[in-house]
């Protein structure tokens, strides 16, 4: 029997975006208590409601600004959506915004702690994890030294080491499929096909539509945050291609 590991329902996501230009911090606060700020609601998800089973390769496919990282953020639990509900089955690797957690004036060792909180580990995991992340990395002549003299290729080469360090059920990978330099990221591609060998469910967003279909058997079309097309692949690539081609 198929087991759902993943269920999003009738999820909406609404920003505020100020309409204003204000100049500094003070005229914001003046502003806010007055009363004076005006804000324009925005929606970047509506109603978008899916579910995957295990195993199921989820390519989330649309023009710029559909909402597709907006997405992948409410799932991984970075933003809280205004509206509808996310639940999970098991651990979730978000490989998003690789390293863009780290805290720059603390080093590479501090940070496997840190960042490792912020995904859910505990400290004794980390403690029994903490030489594979290194090495892994190949930060260890780097690891005591302050992440903001690291290079973004580094910092997101540690941000991988971290995530992936765990046997996740869920992975959400936004166009990261390329870490580090050539080397690093042949590394990093063996690992996450390891991972998929392995059964994972993944969420993928790519634009790339052949290398969303190479991976994914179903995708979901947002168009302003609504979902316009759902099911195989097949069936919404070439919902896709009539857009495309509109
Ligand atoms: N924190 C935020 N505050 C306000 N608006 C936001 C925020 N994050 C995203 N948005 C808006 O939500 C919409 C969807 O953004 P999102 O990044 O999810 O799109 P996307 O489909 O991933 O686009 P792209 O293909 O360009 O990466 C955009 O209009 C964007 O401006």
């Amino acid at each position: 029997m198929s087991k759902t590991v993943l269920k999003v329902e009738d999820v909406s996501m609404r920003f505020n975006l100020s309409s204003e230009k204000v100049d500094d911090l003070k005229d914001y606060v003046i502003k806010l208590i007055k009363r004076e700020l005006n804000f324009q609601e925005f929606w970047a998800l509506q109603n978008v409601s899916f579910e995957l089973q295990k195993g199921d390769r989820l390519g989330i496919l649309g023009f710029n600004g559909a909402g597709k990282s907006t997405l992948l953020k409410v799932i991984a639990g970075v933003l809280k959506p205004t509206q509808g509900k996310v639940t999970t089955q098991g651990k979730i690797v978000p490989l998003l915004e690789l390293g863009a957690g780290f805290d720059k004036q603390y080093t590479g060792a501090e940070n496997i702690y840190l960042y490792g909180a912020m995904l859910g580990y505990s400290k004794e995991f980390i403690n029994e994890k903490y030489d594979e992340i290194v090495e892994f990395s190949e930060l260890k002549d780097f690891i005591d030294v302050p992440v903001k003299n690291y290079s973004s290729g580094m910092r997101s080469r540690l941000g991988f080491s971290i995530a992936t360090v765990v046997e996740p059920e869920i992975l959400i990978l936004d166009e990261v499929l390329s870490v580090g330099d050539e080397k690093f990221k042949k590394k990093s591609e063996a690992k996450i096909k390891s991972m998929f060998d392995k059964g994972v469910t993944v969420l993928f967003v790519s634009h790339n539509l052949k290398q969303v279909q190479d991976l994914c058997n179903k995708a979901i079309l947002l168009e302003k945050g609504k979902i316009i097309s759902q099911g195989s692949i097949e069936e919404v690539s070439e919902a896709y291609g009539e857009k495309l081609n509109r």
